[in-house]
């Protein structure tokens, strides 16, 4: 199972922080971090693109992106056919965003919310699995399907 991050200057600490993380925690998932390399000023929607492309392709299973708030970073996200950017500042709504909404994205405010918590809140989304009830299913697939 292979995931990708990324975040912007204000998330990069949190990025930093949850690879590492990750690495130590959960060697199953192979992680690959897309950057920035430090937190000098970038424009998140380039990072959200590089991800939610990679994801909406295929290409990894899962995507993390970290900003300051985690609210353009999930907007970028979320224009991308088949990727379901979930922002979640509590691990209830990462919890709900896998079981309902079959979230593929996790978008993290990394200026909002503590590293503890944000951990939380990304072992709650990995260790969460979707429910596969019918009404969910046809939720989610309608949300493609009417997709401008
Ligand atoms: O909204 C945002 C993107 O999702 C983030 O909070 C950004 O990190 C934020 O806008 C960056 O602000 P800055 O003043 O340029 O550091």
């Amino acid at each position: 199972m292979n995931i990708i991050i990324a975040s912007d200057h204000a998330g990069f600490r949190t990025k930093r922080d949850i690879i590492d993380y990750l690495r130590r925690n959960h060697a199953t998932w192979e992680v690959t971090d897309l950057g920035p390399e430090d937190d000098a000023p970038v424009d998140y929607p380039i990072y959200a693109h590089m991800v939610a492309s990679a994801v909406a392709a295929g290409d990894y299973r899962r995507g993390i992106l970290i900003c300051g708030s985690g609210i353009g970073m999930s907007m970028m996200a979320n224009r991308f056919q088949g990727v379901r950017a979930a922002l979640c500042v509590t691990p209830q709504m990462a919890e709900l965003s896998r079981q309902h909404n079959r979230s593929n994205v996790l978008c993290l405010a990394g200026r909002l919310v503590e590293l503890e918590e944000n951990i939380q809140i990304v072992n709650t989304w990995l260790n969460t699995d979707y429910t596969d009830e019918a009404r969910h299913t046809r939720r989610y697939r309608l949300m493609d399907l009417l997709q401008s």
